[in-house]
């Protein structure tokens, strides 16, 4: 209104219409006033900002308003003009948050530390309560710091973008390392290439310069199978599909309230199976027969998002910011958290190996080490992929042929310019060679250089029919070394005559070391040492040198085989010392052979996750902001983004949606990283993959065999089952539990998949649960039960796998001491392992409270559409099963998933819940018309 009036316009304006415009300004400076006033009283029933007392504040850096002041809580009465800026919240809370683990309970979720406080808060209203520990209570109000605004602003997309991608200089290498990859736009959200990236050696290696090497990205051949199996094929999954890791430990659970903390243990908790002696109430039909299906029809009548495709989940452009920002903060650390038994984390333990760092005649086997103790599991792939991966990746043949060129460069003779596509080699040389089930180690690519070949399959094909084909013809069949009973499972190796004749000669047994001439490949090397331009194995002549080498691959010439020149030219290795996986050595070139490659891995640290190092910064960071910004879209559009980073050990798993039209709760409370993998607690030892029994199938492992070593496996298990009638005589398809669609055919029965060690393919009928879930779930706010996992649009089968109960692997009495405050806090998330085949009392228990996926989030029902079942992978440990959730029916569109936390009940257990004063043994709202009124057994 004072403000100088633009000359132009003074002669021409009507008086009328400046007062007009006088009058317009008054008005919306009042408008404005009250306008700002409003906030004002809606922030005293709830507050804006979050509760900021952990007392140990460090000062915020230069970015944050005012130094002086830790904590960015405005003044409630005092209207700023200075918005708050999202990056200046982080900035300022972002050191102080790191510090204090956003999911340990012990801080601030107040049951394990102040248990009647969140007793009385969650009992009061149990789901209404779960917030971010932070809203509970408005902050202290410094006087001295800048008042933002109270008008509170929800992070701009980029404002996120640049927020996740300030992430710790460790988590940089997987992101620039993705970025740098514009081939494999997916190759962020990629376990193995965070794995790899995220390792200083492997980085330092691939990033070494070397032609062989074309880029950091992880092999294409791996990542491009995956895609365009999915792209071209639409929903069929590819056969080289990602698998859970090797790596990803067994899971167990119950959920079991704990009533009174000063019992024994056994008696404290109640396991939702029952325990041995009581086999009868694993009868399905029995159980069943305790409980009348009925609709939810509540559950049904709430619609869901018709959304269930990743495009319309998110809104265009997001979906890169919320992988990257899941990604930035959850994929970088996890991948990191591979350590020794029982010893602390050690980050980037291993040597880096470099040109500048590798001896410049290093021997092969040396450097072999060094890659077998540095990349030898690619999380994400098959074992069979990694093994080829492992010998095939860009690092794996810069390391190989540096060490070979180290000791060429040595004598000045190796010239590294070798103009290939590195990644269509692999491409090809998988496929000729994972068919076989047996892999062998192409060392040098020189061949491919000095070859005349016409295209790249020509190439390929070549060298590894060439010196396969006049491999002796009696090679057919080897043992199983690992048989656990003793009974020979044999394997049929088809070598190349085979391949060609169609025919298939597998009499007679072989020695291992004949195994492996089956699947030579064959290398080059410059012999310049022995300057023999005519060595039948040079490059020169390589061709002719193909069928020379053939020519005399007897097993006799072969146990002679010299080793290669490299190693007569500066190394120690001979077929008496070989490496880890190294079965022998032609040539001086190391051959591997599957049965090798399995055998040396389990000689090796499983790869497993500690609890202690379970990532938080994103929760943090989201905890640390105003609950406005959690109860937003963009809040809901993270936690979505974050469970899909998540579910990238579960390729081709429909997205999940987080659904809320209830509440104004954006997503569920950030208390939880959400993971599909398993988190060893304190005294859990790592997974027993040395007792592991692996079959040696190829291709797709046949139920009916009298030789695989998993059919075997399991029809043992099923002996008593059926036995006892649980099981019928005549069940065809046994013993495999799952039918030809990958449904589970009986429930109650241990699961015995193939595992890691296993020879067969991708797609072996025995590999269900490590495919991953099929079918769209959402996760969805309740009117009365909090969140709960929710079908999608179709039908799903009975006997499908729903999610692996997901979480914190805690001994039994770890998980008492957690339960009793959670009982009182009013929700639980703890399940025992208790599986009546195991015959005995639960020893671990799963807590999925601080870390879990989806599974977290199933309610419990009286009448329930799915159930635990105790499934074996990668473990040897009896008491250590994966608990997996499968549907017991048919599940409706829309229909909620659920399973019984009591499995099977009596009145006494009933009545014992109803009498309990502990919030978790709250009313059950199933709605079933034979809810039993509690959720818990109580006893
Ligand atoms: C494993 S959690 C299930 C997910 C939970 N609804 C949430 O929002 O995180 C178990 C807790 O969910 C609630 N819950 C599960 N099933 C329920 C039911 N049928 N009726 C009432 N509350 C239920 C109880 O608070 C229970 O302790």
């Amino acid at each position: 209104m004072h403000s100088q009036r633009p000359a132009s316009q003074s002669c021409h304006i009507h008086p009328l219409y400046r007062h007009l415009v006088t009058l317009i300004r008054v008005l919306s400076h009042l408008l404005q006033i009250k306008l700002y006033d409003v906030p004002h009283t809606g922030e005293q029933s709830r507050p804006e900002y979050p509760s900021m007392d952990v007392p140990d504040i460090s000062i915020p850096p230069a970015t944050a308003p005012s130094s002086s002041s830790p904590i960015p809580v405005p003044p409630r009465v005092q209207r700023s003009t200075t918005k708050l800026s999202l990056t200046e919240l982080i900035n300022q809370t972002r050191e102080r948050h790191i510090k204090a683990r956003f999911i340990d309970l012990t801080d601030e979720v107040s049951p394990l530390r102040d248990g009647n406080a969140a007793s009385s808060a969650f009992a009061s209203k149990p789901h209404e309560s779960m917030q971010p520990p932070s809203t509970k209570a408005a902050g202290p109000v410094s006087a001295s710091q800048p008042a933002p605004s109270n008008e509170i602003r929800t992070p701009s997309i980029q404002e996120i973008r640049d927020l996740m991608r300030q992430r710790p200089s460790s988590n940089k290498l997987s992101t620039s390392s993705a970025a740098d990859n514009p081939s494999t736009s997916s190759a962020a959200t990629d376990p193995s290439t965070s794995s790899v990236a995220s390792n200083p050696s492997s980085s330092s290696i691939a990033s070494a310069t070397s032609p062989l090497v074309p880029s950091r990205s992880p092999p294409r051949s791996f990542m491009s199978n995956s895609t365009t199996s999915t792209t071209q094929s639409g929903s069929k999954p590819s056969s080289r599909r990602k698998s859970r890791a090797m790596g990803v430990a067994s899971l167990e659970m119950y959920i079991s309230p704990i009533k009174d903390a000063s019992q024994p243990a056994s008696s404290k908790k109640k396991t939702w199976t029952p325990r041995s002696g009581k086999r009868m109430s694993y009868n399905a039909d029995k159980f069943r027969s305790i409980i009348t299906p009925t609709a939810d029809a509540t559950v049904r009548s709430q619609s869901l998002s018709p959304s269930e495709g990743r495009e319309l989940r998110r809104p265009a452009g997001f979906a890169d910011t919320g992988t990257d920002a899941a990604l930035a903060v959850l994929s970088s650390p996890s991948a990191q958290t591979r350590v020794p038994f029982g010893a602390p984390p050690v980050r980037h333990e291993e040597p880096e190996a470099t040109p500048s760092t590798l001896p410049s005649a290093i021997p092969l086997t040396e450097v072999q080490k060094l890659e077998s103790g540095k990349l030898h599991t690619h999380e994400g792939f098959s074992p069979r992929e990694n093994a080829v991966h492992d010998m095939f990746r860009p690092e794996g043949i810069q390391g190989v042929t540096e060490s070979i060129g180290s000791l060429d460069l040595r004598e000045d003779s190796w010239s590294p310019n070798v103009d290939i596509d590195i990644d269509q080699v692999r491409q090809l040389s998988l496929e000729n060679v994972c068919e076989d089930g047996v892999q062998a180690i192409p060392v040098s690519t020189e061949l491919m250089e000095h070859e005349e070949f016409e295209s790249m399959e020509e190439l390929v094909g070549n060298v590894s029919a060439g010196s396969v084909a006049e491999a002796p013809a009696s090679l057919g069949k080897y043992r199983e070394s690992n048989e656990e009973d003793g009974d020979a499972d044999t394997r049929a190796i088809r070598t190349s005559a085979e391949r060609t004749s169609g025919t298939s000669d597998v009499s007679g047994e072989i020695s291992e070391q004949e195994e492996c001439l089956a699947v030579l490949m064959e290398l080059e090397v410059s012999d310049r040492e022995a300057g023999d331009a005519e060595h039948p194995n040079s490059i020169s002549s390589s061709r002719t040198a193909s069928s020379h080498v053939s020519s005399r691959q007897t097993p006799e010439t072969l146990r002679s085989a010299e080793p290669l020149n490299v190693v007569r030219s500066g190394g120690a290795a001979s077929i008496g010392q070989l490496e880890d996986g190294v079965e022998s050595y032609l040539g001086g070139y190391p051959i591997v052979t599957w049965k090798s490659y399995a055998n040396a891995q389990r000689r090796l640290p499983p790869k497993y996750n500690l609890a202690k190092d379970l990532p938080h910064e994103l929760q943090d960071r989201v905890n640390a902001l105003p609950q406005s910004y959690r109860n937003s879209d963009q809040a809901r559009l993270l936690f979505e983004a974050m469970i899909d980073e998540a579910m990238d050990d579960e390729l081709n798993t429909p997205p999940i949606s987080v659904i809320n039209d209830v509440t104004d709760e954006g997503a569920p409370p950030w208390e939880f990283v959400y993971t599909n993998q398993m988190w060893n607690g304190e005294g859990v030892p790592p997974p027993d993959i040395k007792n592991l029994k692996s079959c040696g199938c190829v291709g797709r492992c046949d139920p009916k065999s009298k030789t695989c070593s998993c059919a075997k496996r399991q029809r043992r298990h099923l002996k008593q089952y059926i036995e006892d009638d649980t099981i019928p005589k005549t069940w065809n398809g046994a013993p495999f539990v799952y039918d030809g669609k990958g449904c589970l055919q009986f429930f109650g029965l241990p699961i015995f998949e193939c595992n890691a060690f296993c020879g067969c393919d991708e797609d072996c009928p025995n590999r269900v649960v490590q495919r991953g879930r099929r079918y769209v779930v959402n996760i969805k706010k309740t009117k009365n039960k909090g969140w709960g996992v929710f079908n999608g649009q179709k039908k799903i089968p009975k006997g499908s796998f729903i999610g692996v109960y997901a979480g914190e692997l805690l001994t039994v009495g770890e998980a008492d001491r957690r339960g009793t405050l959670y009982n009182k806090f009013g929700r639980t998330y703890l399940f025992d392992i208790d599986f009546h085949h195991m015959g005995s009392e639960a020893v671990y228990s799963v807590d999925a409270y601080h870390a879990g996926n989806l599974t977290r989030f199933l309610n419990h029902s009286c009448d329930p559409n799915c159930e635990i079942q105790a499934c074996y992978i990668n473990e040897a440990n009896f008491n250590k099963p994966l608990l997996t959730v499968f549907t017991v029916r048919e599940v409706e569109p829309l229909e909620e998933l659920s399973f019984s936390y009591m499995g099977q009940i009596d009145d006494d257990m009933v009545n014992h819940a109803k009498a309990s004063n502990d919030a978790v043994y709250a009313e059950c709202h199933c709605g079933s018309a034979n809810c039993l009124g509690v959720l818990f057994s109580g006893l």
